[in-house]
């Protein structure tokens, strides 16, 4: 038997307790949480077999009464002995993807990072849009291409266009960049023709993970009028393997930062689901941007709300971003087009001066909030690197 030892002040002691989907060489992915530096293999100790599964849908879809007694158990579990064939050093597991993503959203919900865009891609009209401060805008993307942290991401390649060109050309993208997200998975579903409205968030959606929506820039901005980011977001979004579960976020929920206009009566929630969540993105090394979730305007209970209301289903494994997360200052912008000012204001990254991507960057996205226990809890990381096109 085995004492797991979790040192004082680790982000992932018994406050957090964030669930994923490992394997160790020669072995089938199933479920386990994390605990300190060890995985814990719930497919052998909780006697339900939705965690010998290699997602954790079937668990999220048993609703969130299970969801907390689970909590409790593991809780009990890893306070005592656990079987040694139980535990993993971290160092030593495959993650995989945590969830089958049923459908995927990105929303758009930081004030911040919505207009620098808007001044970046439309200098000449008004940053916001005249909706943004009604409803949070989104679009639905690509859930298939959706791959774990530690993935390599091709640089892709399509139609750009600068706006000095009389014409496209195809090839490589140019203008690689990172947005820095938080996204939301729901773990119960609603039914075609009902809205799950604001006050349902905790008892749909099962948990938060670290989203990088990979973006070529020059792609986007020749092929995105009028429909939206197609082709220049779609060829991969990173996930963190750790599933931080709603439950550990009690703490660190703060309310939005003030709606005006008061929004319709569908986007009102009764208590505040703002987070209090500090990211933080390091380049090749060295840290870039600090961006502070608190700032989104809007929660992600509003996001859930909007995207249902018109009574499309939401469904087990749906992921839905929360869009770009940047604040008000220059070191807290969560995509390399606002931090280098589209391109003209390269920055220092490990002594270079840089503004896009090159092929064998890497990007590092990190993540802690406030946990019950007075601590912080970790979200862990999303990592990928930059390899080059495919010819
Ligand atoms: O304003 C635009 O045309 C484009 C905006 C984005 O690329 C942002 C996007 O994907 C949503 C987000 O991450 O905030
Ligand atoms: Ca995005
Ligand atoms: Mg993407």
């Amino acid at each position: 038997m085995t004492r797991i030892d979790i040192p004082e002040g680790s982000p992932f002691g018994l406050a957090n307790l964030p669930y994923g989907v490992f394997s160790t060489p020669g072995t089938e992915p199933r479920v386990g949480v994390r605990v300190a530096d060890s995985v814990v293999d719930l497919s052998t100790t909780l006697g339900d077999d939705v965690f010998a599964r290699p997602s954790l849908n079937a668990f999220m879809a048993q609703g969130r009464a299970r969801w907390e007694e689970v909590r409790r158990r593991i809780t009990e579990l890893v306070s005592g002995d656990v079987p040694d064939a139980a535990v993993h050093p971290v160092g030593e597991v495959t993650m995989h993807l945590p969830v089958e993503v049923a459908d995927y959203v990105d929303f758009y919900a930081s004030e911040h990072h919505a207009s620098n865009l808007g001044r970046l891609f439309r200098p000449n009209a008004e940053p916001l849009m005249p909706n943004w401060k009604h409803l949070p805008v989104g679009y639905h993307g690509r859930a298939g291409t959706v791959v774990v942290s530690g993935t390599d991401i091709v640089r892709p390649s399509g139609q750009r266009k600068a706006p000095d060109e009389d014409a496209p050309t195809f090839g490589e993208c140019r203008r690689l960049d990172i947005e820095a997200e938080l996204g939301f998975i729901v773990g119960t579903g609603s039914e075609l023709g009902s809205a799950v409205p604001c006050d349902e968030f905790a008892d749909r959606v099962f948990g938060a993970v670290l989203v990088n929506d990979w973006s070529a820039r020059d792609i986007q901005a020749w092929e995105y009028v009028p429909l939206g980011p197609f082709l220049g977001k779609s060829f991969a979004t990173s996930i963190s393997p750790w599933v931080v579960p709603i439950l550990a976020l009690e703490a660190a929920r703060v309310p939005t930062p003030a709606q005006d206009p008061e929004p319709l009566p569908y986007l009102r929630e009764s208590e505040p689901w703002g987070l209090d969540i500090d990211l933080s993105v390091v380049w090749n090394g060295q840290e870039v941007t600090r961006p502070p979730y608190r700032e989104m305007y809007w929660s992600p209970a509003q996001m859930l709300a909007h995207m249902t209301v018109n009574g499309a289903t939401s469904r087990t494994g749906d992921l839905y971003a929360s869009g770009t997360i940047s604040g008000p200052a220059k070191e807290q912008r969560g995509a390399f087009i606002e931090l280098t000012w589209g391109g003209r204001e390269p920055v220092e990254v490990a002594g270079e001066q840089r503004t896009f991507l090159q092929d064998g960057d890497e990007v590092v996205i990190s993540a802690t909030a406030p946990g019950a226990d007075g601590g912080r809890i970790g979200f862990g990381e999303v990592a990928g690197r930059i390899v080059p096109a495919k010819g």
